[in-house]
């Protein structure tokens, strides 16, 4: 326990000067204490969406003391707005206020809230402080730590951003409490991944604690947010900007983008979409004898357990899974780079995957 009440635990991404501490609890909203220590100067611009404005975005406005000058900025809601011309409107939003750069953004929202603003933040004036308020369980355990931030092109997910660390990352664990289902489902995927990349202890676990987790119970929640945020800054203070171990956080996310951006962003969520894709990537890893048919099976029970796809798109070729996959971040030259399972809970980068192997396992995966 930490000196702040309602503060259960508090994290550090060790980054030398831009460590940042990640604060977990509940009713943190209310806590100026947690936030005022961060911000560059008297300007704060807390950026969110339409449907969390009015759950809570005068909440954390009360919270900031009266002597600084706040604004606010309310965006659409939705992956489809996960773009350039969204992330315009917060610069529109700063000048016209007459921002400087000691000014601080504060992203109140998911991971499409968290990763805009953080990617303004990095952008204006060639730099000012962010402070991420992730109200979804996927941007709890994920998209708020780590300092990937950015926008999609039509063309394929988070093609364009930077790597900016944000100041603090204030995780209240209350505004699950609103999170529907399918969301919370989404943000588990993530969790998941966790487990199969680096953990096997925290698989049993979450196997043990599904319903649990399903249920939002507080305490069972706040371990899983702790225990994902600490292997992600674990990883982060390695390898900020993914020159190797990083990527392994992309475990099922070359078959996801490619399923986001086919589908239309925000058909199928991002976590849907890694679930099917941890999935796939299971099953590739078992079909080159790499693991087991029995830990393909388990990590697909685990992934179903939590509500979410194990399928591919019935409207999918292989075809439409290479062309997207073909402009994967991770590849180099021509190069298709997958993160594969070597057993549960250990993972690595593989660009030896014989082409006719990827595509004859997408063409015979189960679709729906
Ligand atoms: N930067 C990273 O490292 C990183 C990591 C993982 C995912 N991502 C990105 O994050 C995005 C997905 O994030 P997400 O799953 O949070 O989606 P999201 O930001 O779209 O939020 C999901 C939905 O929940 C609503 N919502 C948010 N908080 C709520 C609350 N407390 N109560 C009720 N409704 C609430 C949102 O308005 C939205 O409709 C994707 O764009 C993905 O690419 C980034
Ligand atoms: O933080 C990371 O690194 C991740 O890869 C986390 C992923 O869950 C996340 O979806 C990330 O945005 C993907 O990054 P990208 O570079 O593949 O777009
Ligand atoms: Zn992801």
């Amino acid at each position: 326990m930490t000196a702040v009440d309602g503060v259960q635990r508090t994290l550090q991404v060790a980054l030398g000067e831009r460590s940042y501490p990640i604060h977990i609890g509940t009713g943190l909203l209310g806590k100026a204490e947690l936030l005022t220590p961060y911000l560059a100067g008297q300007q704060v611009m807390v950026v969110t969406n339409e449907a969390i404005a009015p759950l809570y975005l005068d909440k954390l406005c009360a919270t900031l003391p009266d002597h600084l000058e706040v604004r606010t900025l309310v965006l659409p809601d939705g992956e489809q707005y996960k773009s350039i011309e969204q992330v315009s409107r917060i610069w529109d939003a700063l000048l016209e206020a007459g921002f400087n750069r000691r000014c601080t953004l504060v992203a109140l929202g998911g991971g499409v809230i968290g990763d805009m603003v953080g990617y303004a933040a990095a952008a204006y004036q060639r730099g000012v402080a962010f402070i991420q308020v992730p109200t979804t369980l996927l941007s709890q355990v994920d998209s708020s730590v780590g300092g990937k931030t950015g926008v999609n092109h039509p063309l394929g997910k988070n093609m364009i951003g930077a790597f900016w660390q944000p100041k603090a990352v204030l995780v209240d664990i209350d505004t699950l409490t609103t999170l529907p289902a399918r969301e919370l489902s989404a943000g588990l995927a993530e969790v998941i991944k966790y487990g199969l990349i680096r953990d096997t202890a925290f698989l049993d676990w979450l196997e043990v604690h599904m319903s649990a987790l399903l249920a939002v119970a507080p305490d069972v929640i706040a371990d899983a947010i702790a225990q994902s945020c600490q292997i992600k800054a674990d990883i982060v203070a390695e390898d900020e900007t993914e020159q190797g171990v990083r990527a392994l956080l992309n475990l099922g996310h070359t078959f996801g983008h490619a399923i986001e951006a086919h589908q239309g962003y925000g058909n199928w969520l991002h976590g849907e979409a890694v679930g099917a894709g941890m999935a796939m990537a299971a099953t590739l890893s078992q079909a080159l004898g790499w693991i087991s048919t029995a830990d393909q099976a388990r990590s697909l029970a685990l992934i179903e357990s939590a509500n979410l796809p194990t399928h591919a798109p019935a409207n999918m070729t292989s075809d439409d899974f290479l062309a997207r996959m073909r402009l994967d971040k991770k590849n180099i030259d021509a190069r298709l780079r997958l993160v594969l399972l070597e057993s549960l809970g250990n993972a690595c980068v593989s660009d030896a995957v014989p082409a006719s192997q990827l595509k004859n396992l997408i063409d015979c995966y189960p679709r729906r």
